[in-house]
């Protein structure tokens, strides 16, 4: 019996993507066998994609070639993408799960639209020129239609490329409870549509998969890890392996470049980059920390002042008026304005 993956366009695929596989097995849960077999048949492949990402340098894939393990701290809005830029950062993501809490006030669970999350990644990427971001867009909003003008819109913010992820809409960040996932398929056509929308851009496709905390687990998130690099992403993210054993297992068993988050109270176990890179990832996470350190110095900055009405005896915790006009670029803006008081006739 040969199962096919729906939705893939056949000119998208070199290699034949039907796959034999027994009756049986088919009969039992047709959709996770054809799910295995494509994976079975990932690591011998000639993948297109593969030819093309030998060719294809964004400034994303730059970035890995130069650090080995690119780490990409989470920021929500344009203030925090400027202290990013300024500690020397190269690179950051634009992380739903922030952007919600900063701009809507509300958790991680599918309240935020794209074109919210556009509009975040334009102030974000304007803010800080020469990093480069890439930003959650989460599930792209529907169906492959809905991810092309996601990913276009996200592309005319400057940003250098976006996670897309499996999961049912409405969403939730992965390391919550009761996430489910659309079929393996459907989500492989969305990259398919995004790699197509993207072109010879530079910017780089992450397909996510949250099937790890489904009833499939790690080997089933595995399989459309790899599906899904077939279908022409960039890079992987199996979201929330829950041991070091299970994130060795994603290294050793998918293909291409891998992303890991280090999410603070979340799944997975936190490492460095140096560690992540031992074990096979190319892309580091830090998808929380700046909200969370932003969170708590608010908490604990507005009690004292509440408590205390006044800030007077406590100004080391705060940046000083120079400090932080120089981090927003008021001597530029300065400088700029200066130069275009009037309109002086040049003299020769
Ligand atoms: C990475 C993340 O998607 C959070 C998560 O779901 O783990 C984000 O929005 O920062
Ligand atoms: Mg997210």
């Amino acid at each position: 019996m040969a199962l096919a993956i729906n939705g893939l366009r056949r000119s998208a695929l070199s290699v034949p993507y039907s796959v034999p596989i027994s009756e049986s097995r088919a009969a039992r849960c047709p959709r996770r066998a054809r799910v295995m077999a494509n994976s079975q048949t990932a690591n011998v492949a000639v993948r297109p994609w593969a030819a093309s990402a030998g060719t294809r340098k964004t400034r994303m894939h730059r970035l890995i070639e130069e650090e080995g393990c690119v780490l990409l701290p989470g920021i929500f809005d344009a203030l925090s993408a400027s202290v990013l830029q300024s500690a020397g950062f190269k690179a950051g993501f634009v992380s739903g799960y922030a952007v919600s809490a900063s701009r809507l006030g509300m958790p991680d669970i599918g309240l935020l639209t794209p074109p919210e999350m556009a509009d975040a990644a334009r102030a974000i990427c304007a803010a800080a020129p020469n990093v480069v971001f890439i930003v959650d867009a989460d599930t792209g909003g529907g169906n492959a239609l809905n991810v092309q003008r996601t990913v276009k819109d996200i592309m005319a913010t400057g940003a250098g490329g976006l996670f897309l992820e499996d999961q049912v809409w409405p969403k939730k960040c992965g390391h919550m409870q009761g996430k489910q996932v659309i079929p393996a398929e459907d989500h492989a056509a969305k990259i398919a549509a995004a790699r197509e929308a993207i072109g010879d851009a530079d910017f780089f496709l992450v397909a996510r998969t949250d099937a790890r905390a489904t009833a499939g687990g790690l080997n089933e998130a595995i399989a459309r890890a790899n599906l899904y690099m077939e279908a022409g992403a960039d890079a992987c993210f199996v979201e929330a392996p829950r041991s070091d054993d299970e994130m060795r297992e994603v290294c050793k068993r998918t293909n291409g470049f891998r992303a890991a988050n280090m999410l603070e109270g979340g799944f997975t176990p936190l490492h460095t980059p140096q560690e992540l890179k031992e074990m096979g990832f190319h892309l580091v996470l830090h998808s929380t920390t700046a909200v969370y350190a932003s969170a708590r110095a608010l908490i604990d900055t507005l009690k004292v002042l509440k408590e205390e009405g006044t800030s007077r005896d406590h100004l080391q915790k705060l940046t000083t008026f120079e400090e932080f006009n120089s981090l927003i670029g008021l001597k530029e803006y300065n400088e700029t304005g200066a130069r275009f008081e009037k309109f002086k006739v040049p003299s020769n």
